[in-house]
């Protein structure tokens, strides 16, 4: 019996990762940049055992079928050849989100499940390279595996694209994220097929792509030179056309719902009225708050005029993968 536990933490994107150059090895279309978040992270054990027939995945407790484990069980068949290994395996995650959110973070559920295997099989990889690995799981996974600001290089090959850390001499802790949960019923578009369906029929998307290489460039400056209101305008700017994309897809959707537009232009108001925050979104119509840590308090305290305390979750920098 061969067993592996680790912890990974969700990112969210400031720069998105929006589309693919290959599906089969997840290479994205543009470079993208993250912050690790501490609130939200996943915990799982995987077990490789003989006395196993198939894969069998545990979602909080909770059995999943068939639909549900394949995603994980193609994974694993991936860690399998890698570690030559041919042993099925019992996975156990655990999501610490808030479940009534749909945060169904695969960013850190995929780099959790990538470093518990590299434990239970002694694969031994760098960081780098279990950045590749659990890049093949999910794209943005490959983010989590690092703290704080997180670039992914795109690349043109599985060895070529990977993620690593951006220089910032710990500015992050100055900051904090603040998620408005909107509970929206309708059945989001998974990111997967979201980005498939943009690349392939909207109008909008080679304009997002000639962008987002400069937003990159601009985010990067701006961590670099701890200016607060440049990071978090070009977040924004880029959030909003990553999401215009999708309005010109054929046939077109959104991933907006009405208190999705109303958590923006509460946003925005408070934004106008001198406290410097600002929103992203991503395949959902949960909108993530950044401001500066100093403001957090103020910007809850300001956000419950629009929203109910228990939609209001803050979040701060965090830490990378932890082997447990
Ligand atoms: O996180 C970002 O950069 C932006 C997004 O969250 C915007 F929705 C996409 C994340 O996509 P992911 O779930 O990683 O897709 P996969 O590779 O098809 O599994």
């Amino acid at each position: 019996m061969l067993k592996g536990s680790a912890r990974a933490h969700t990112n969210i994107a400031l720069i998105k990762y929006w589309g693919k150059a290959n599906e089969d090895l997840i290479i994205p279309m543009n470079n993208s940049l993250s912050l690790t978040l501490d609130a939200f992270y996943t915990e799982t054990t995987v077990t490789f055992s003989e006395e196993l027939t198939t894969d069998i995945f545990y979602l909080d407790d909770t059995l999943q079928d068939e639909k549900g484990t394949k995603k994980i069980s193609r994974f694993l068949d991936l860690v399998r050849k890698k570690a030559a290994c041919p042993l099925f395996a019992e996975v156990n995650s655990y999501n610490h989100v808030p479940t009534a959110a749909g945060l169904a973070s695969s960013s850190s559920g995929l780099a959790a499940l990538a470093a518990a295997c590299n434990q239970a099989l002694q694969l031994d990889l760098s960081d780098r390279d279990l950045s590749r690995l659990a890049r093949r799981g999910s794209g943005s996974a490959c983010r989590s595996i690092f703290p704080g600001f997180v670039e992914w290089q795109k690349g043109n090959s599985d060895e070529t694209s990977f993620a690593e850390v951006v220089p910032s001499s710990g500015w992050e802790n100055e900051l904090a994220m603040l998620f408005i949960l909107i509970n929206d019923q309708e059945k989001d578009i998974s990111s997967r097929d979201g980005m498939r369906k943009t690349v392939e029929t909207s109008a909008f998307y080679d304009g997002w792509l000639q962008t987002t290489t400069q937003d990159l460039a601009s985010a990067k400056i701006a961590i670099h030179a701890q200016d607060f209101e440049k990071l978090g305008t070009v977040t924004e700017n880029n959030a909003l056309k990553m999401h215009g994309t999708t309005l010109a897809a054929v046939p077109p959707f959104t991933y907006w719902s009405p208190d999705s537009l109303k958590a923006m232009n509460a946003v925005r108001k408070i934004r106008a009225a001198g406290l410097p925050c600002y929103f992203t979104m991503d395949a959902g119509p949960n909108v993530k708050v950044l401001c500066q840590r100093k403001d957090v308090a103020q910007l809850k305290e300001k956000l419950t005029h629009y929203f109910a305390d228990e939609q209001l979750i803050t979040a701060f920098s965090g830490p990378g993968i932890t082997y447990l």
